[in-house]
């Protein structure tokens, strides 16, 4: 059979292995591009190309499939067949790759993957879709700007109308910022890395090949390259984190606190990074963290994030935060970071803008605000919460803290911060400092 002989080049092939799995399996991008890099035994610059074209097709498909779709003479097209025309059309679009090879390389893989059958269609759709730059396909497949801005940008950008919507009024005062937002949820992500204090340092990170973030003292961008080359990352002295989760961290480490500072709370710590940078800190003040996750196999994992921590600095406990084996006041400090929507991580999670629906935002919610309550019974008097969330959407954030204070007369807020990607070039975390009154 034809199939069989077509070469097809390993970065495009494990391209689209990651978008069958993605649509398919429902695999997290994050999690499967790895192993499937593994499989085509890709390193260097393929693992490089078949990383772009994977992520940058599943990002952008809300601008791709309109532009197949007004190439089609046929309104029916079979998913398989057009995950190959979008990995075409992402070159053609998007990437420097010359309009012959994206065209011959996507029908070579198209026979390769599926059979001979639909060959002429990829290569009409694609000579078609070359035709006109990225620009003009847009003034041709999306809304007016004028007439419907929401709309023009969730085509044009690529996301949900919902989730334009959602970004939209979390900007607030801010909206004419929203297209440079959906514009840096569309880049990829650099890797960032924390020096958990005590264990490593940010000399000797930079020697690594990265340079000093701005708003973290303990972050370092790496310049390029794997962070499992980077011992102290491997030996848990260091890890991979966005330069938002370590800001987030160092509020509730930081915040101003009257009397005892000795038992700290991570109450929803899985994977494990803030816990880590937590554990860390308090180790260097004298003070002992208690991660806790209720989902075991994450609690694992902070266990592994801890790893390189002296013992007793810090203990995981896997439970439901919402039914907590301590007692009341036990704790000077805690951190809720909660369960969320995750649309404020778009740039490092390609398919989530897809999953989530405006149903999950209002199901989090609830669970948000219990959370904070037990978080705010497990401090004692005078200590401080800091609520948490990789989700500007105002009914996870400011929503749920203005709540939960709304029924409680014994807290107060003392900071409340927004981080956004294309303003500080970090996930768009959420964070609120509150403090339990100290009794009179
Ligand atoms: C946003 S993540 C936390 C990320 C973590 N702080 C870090 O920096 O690695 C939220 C976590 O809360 C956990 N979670 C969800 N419901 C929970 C509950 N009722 N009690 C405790 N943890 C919960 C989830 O399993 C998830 O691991």
């Amino acid at each position: 059979m034809s199939e069989r002989r077509t070469p097809v080049d390993r970065p495009r092939r494990a391209a689209l292995d990651v978008l069958t799995a993605v649509r398919v399996d429902e695999a997290y991008t994050n999690l499967v591009l790895p192993q499937v890099l593994r499989k085509h035994r890709l390193e260097g610059r393929d693992a490089a190309l078949a990383t772009e074209l994977a992520s940058g097709v599943i990002r952008m498909q809300g601008l791709y499939d309109p532009i197949i779709d007004a190439c089609l003479t046929k309104p029916k097209l079979q998913a398989a067949v057009r995950d190959v025309l979008r990995l075409g059309v992402h070159q053609l679009l998007a990437m420097r790759v010359p309009d012959h090879a994206a065209i011959s390389t996507s029908v070579d893989l198209v026979r390769a993957s599926v059979g001979q059958g639909p060959a002429g269609l990829v290569n009409a759709v694609l000579r078609k879709v070359s035709r006109q730059d990225r620009a003009a396909w847009v003034a041709q497949v999306a809304p007016d700007r004028d007439a419907d801005r929401h709309g023009h940008l969730a085509v044009a950008q690529s996301h949900p109308r919902w989730v334009v919507e959602a970004l939209d009024e979390a900007l607030g005062e801010d909206r004419h910022e929203l297209e440079a937002l959906l514009v840096a949820d569309n880049d990829a992500p650099r890797v960032t890395l924390v020096a958990r204090p005590g264990l490593s340092d940010v000399d000797e990170l930079e020697a690594s090949g990265g340079t000093r973030t701005r708003l973290s003292p303990y972050g370092v961008v790496l310049d390029g390259g794997d962070p499992s080359d980077v011992p102290a990352v491997t030996e848990g002295r260091a890890g991979v984190q966005d330069e938002g989760s370590q800001v987030v961290a160092l509020a509730m480490a930081d915040a101003p606190l009257d009397g005892r500072d000795q038992l700290w709370l991570d109450l929803c710590a899985g994977p494990g990074g803030k816990a880590a940078l937590l554990a860390a800190l308090a180790a260097q003040r004298g003070a002992r963290l208690v991660a806790n996750e209720r989902q075991p196999h994450r609690a694992t994992l902070v266990a592994s994030a801890l790893r390189a921590l002296p013992p007793g600095a810090a203990y995981v406990l896997a439970g439901d935060g919402t039914r907590p084996p301590w007692v009341p006041g036990t704790f000077d400090r805690v951190l809720v970071d909660a369960p969320c929507s995750g649309l404020g991580a778009l740039r490092r999670r390609p398919e989530s803008r897809w999953r989530r629906t405006p149903a999950d935002v209002d199901l989090l919610v609830g669970l948000q605000q219990v959370l904070l309550d037990v978080a705010l019974e497990s401090v004692r008097p005078g200590g401080v919460v800091v609520y948490a969330t990789c989700s500007p959407v105002v009914a996870e954030t400011t929503g749920v803290v203005e709540a939960v204070l709304g029924r409680r007369d014994d807290t107060e807020e003392v900071d409340r911060f927004q981080l956004w990607p294309h303003r500080d070039g970090t996930d768009a975390m959420f964070a609120a400092t509150l403090r339990r009154r100290a009794l009179a």
